[in-house]
């Protein structure tokens, strides 16, 4: 190559680069202007911008009557300014604050609409009934006895939650089988019985997989004594069984089920699991149909449904699916299309429009982006290792570890990690947990964790350890109210043994995040190429709909991006309108297949 190419290939890039530059900046004026953003979840209360949005939107809508102090956001979720109490009276002390102050802890309600409304009232009324809403949590949060879980403060992600609710004739709310209270909020069902009163709600048991049948069948007695709907499945199984995999996990859950295959213990199959889903929704149709009662939100939503869906029989049922984030809703989407739609991660928080997808001509799913629903809780650690937050969110590694060793028992952590930790001291109490101090070190010693100081690598252990934890390599899962606490030693083996299955499934001892574990990136790419046909995807903001140009870079994108809606492949869609509640209305060109061609 001539001095004189050279010249000319530093001056392309040297353009080419500032073109970029340019394009980005442009793209970025543009945004402003539109006033839109790529939607984000907000949980942070410390988040900046979450706190500039605030400060704008009160001063656009309150400046006159409401002062920023009404704003106040306690920034410290965790710290308690009595000292003097020990941790049990704190936590007594919470629990009493909890149950009188439990009726406060609601999810935000969109205020009434109707077709009519301009979108500038209806965005301005959703936006002051949202900050009313934040007001009323910012005041229990100013208890300091309580401590809130980082709840959802993006108003666009609520709307995607609204509008799921609106759509939906049953409502499923996924929880993770380890602790199904945790993630189950009780005002959602009540709002979706407010918003019509024959819509039901099905708490979906995932990760059934991580439970003993003893305590499955201690839970569906719970259930049933209280009155919940219920059903335990796995996503995992039921994909890797979907995939022809032979795997140790399926066949350690087949035995299971095999043995205890009926009964409310059992853990559903993705046909089992789709039937009941079209019964149960076929049910409340059939009843409001029969009642002649319409009052599923405004009436409009059903009919532009059922125009999306190619003028679907009446019977057309929609089931939404809504869960706080990593509980595993996109995996169960994922089985239950039969093919990779959504993406998944073990990385919470990832889904950020919800999507509707045709099973059917018959049965629609709509997933719901992952959101944390004010909630009472023990600690923002707690939420760290419930997988809830980004294990990145972590700042003090002993206290999120802490949990986990409080958890799982001594014996099993040595066992799994092949360590053995550090004996209480003689004046100590010969049954505590371990420290998470000496876990860690115990753990960075036989993996030779140094950190550059010289020091044990800590923080490295720490996400290891919570991400073994997450995933279920450290067993662990809470009992129905009411049970001892002791956990027999069939439940410990079968965990044990359970958790084992998944250790292949799930790589350890690997430090970078990844954004599929080693099983599911093992999954072979899809080859039913017509499944995508009946994607149907709502995204609020424009931005969302890909040029050519992106559209042909995020098709060859691995799977691993392949999580935002607008990066799906052989989109068939277009932007018709706006349907007068601030959503874009989606059309669809191509016809949807039905369950049998995907079960092909
Ligand atoms: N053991 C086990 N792990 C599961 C199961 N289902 C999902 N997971 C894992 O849980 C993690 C989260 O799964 P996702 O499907 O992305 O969860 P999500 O609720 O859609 O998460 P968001 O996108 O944050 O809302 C991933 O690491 C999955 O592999 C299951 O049935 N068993």
């Amino acid at each position: 190559m001539g001095k004189g190419e050279k010249m000319g290939l530093g001056r392309a890039l040297v353009k080419h680069h500032n073109q970029m530059i340019q394009q980005s900046k442009e793209k970025g004026i543009y945004y402003r202007s539109q006033r839109k953003k790529v939607l984000e979840s907000v949980t942070e209360v410390n988040d900046i911008d979450a706190v500039i949005e605030q400060a704008d939107e009160a001063h656009r809508l309150f400046s006159s009557i409401n002062s920023p102090a009404n704003l106040a956001i306690n920034l410290d979720l965790g710290s308690s300014a009595n000292s003097k109490v020990t941790v049990e009276e704190r936590r007594e002390q919470q629990k009493r604050e909890e149950a009188l102050h439990a009726s406060s802890l609601r999810i935000p309600r969109r205020p009434p609409w109707n077709a009519k409304m301009s979108v500038a009232e209806l965005d301005a009324n959703e936006k002051r009934a949202f900050l009313e809403w934040r007001r009323s949590l910012a005041r229990l949060e100013e208890n300091e006895k309580l401590v809130l879980t980082p709840f959802e403060k993006n108003l666009d992600i609520w709307r995607q939650l609204w509008r799921v609710l609106e759509r939906s004739d049953l409502l499923v709310m996924v929880v993770d089988a380890r602790d199904p209270l945790f993630y189950r909020c009780p005002d959602l069902e009540a709002y979706a019985r407010e918003i019509d009163e024959h819509k039901k709600t099905l708490l979906l048991i995932n990760k059934a997989d991580l439970l003993p049948f003893s305590v499955r069948e201690k839970w569906a007695k719970y259930f049933h004594q209280n009155g919940i709907l219920f059903l335990f499945w796995s996503a995992k199984a039921a994909s890797a069984a979907l995939e022809g995999k032979t795997s140790r996990l399926v066949s350690g859950v087949q035995n299971i089920q095999q043995e205890f295959s009926c009964g409310d213990a059992k853990v559903y199959g993705r046909d089992e699991l789709l039937a009941r889903l079209q019964s149960e929704a076929e049910d409340i149709v059939l009843l409001r149909n029969r009642t002649g009662s319409n009052s599923a939100g405004p009436s409009h939503i059903h009919s532009d449904n059922e125009s999306l869906i190619g003028g679907a029989s009446p019977l057309s049922v929609v089931v939404g699916f809504v869960g706080y984030p990593n509980v595993g809703k996109s995996s169960t989407i994922n089985a239950l299309v039969g093919e990779k739609r959504t993406g998944v991660t073990s990385t919470p928080g990832k889904t950020k429009h919800f999507q509707t997808l045709m099973i059917s001509d018959k049965l629609t799913l709509c997933d719901c982006p992952g959101l944390v629903f004010p909630s009472f809780t023990s600690s923002r650690y707690h939420m760290i290792a419930s997988g809830v937050l980004p294990i990145d969110r972590m700042t003090e590694n002993r206290e999120a570890v802490q949990v986990v060793a409080n958890q799982v028992p001594r014996s099993v952590i040595e066992d799994v990690y092949k360590i053995s930790l550090p004996k209480p001291k003689a004046h100590e109490s010969q049954s505590r947990p371990p420290l998470a101090a000496e876990l860690l070190r115990s753990y960075c010693a036989s993996r030779g964790y140094v950190a550059s100081s010289g020091l044990p690598d800590e923080t490295r252990a720490a996400r290891q350890i919570l991400k073994d934890y997450i995933h279920g390599k450290l067993p662990h899962f809470e009992k129905p109210p009411g049970t001892s606490d002791h956990i027999d030693e069939s439940e410990g083996a079968a965990t044990t043994a359970i958790s084992s299955e998944i250790d292949e499934s799930d790589s350890s001892d690997d430090e970078d995040e990844p954004s599929m574990t080693e099983y599911e990136s093992s999954l072979p790419e899809s080859n039913i190429k017509h499944a995508l046909d009946d994607l149907i995807s709502y995204d609020m903001a424009s931005e969302l709909f890909p040029s050519k140009e992106t559209t042909k870079k995020s098709s060859k994108a691995p799977h691993k991006e392949h999580r935002k809606p607008q990066r799906k492949k052989d989109r068939k869609w277009r932007v018709r309108d706006d349907g007068g509640d601030g959503m874009p209305i989606v059309r669809v060109f191509q016809k949807p297949v039905n369950a049998g061609q995907l079960n092909a």
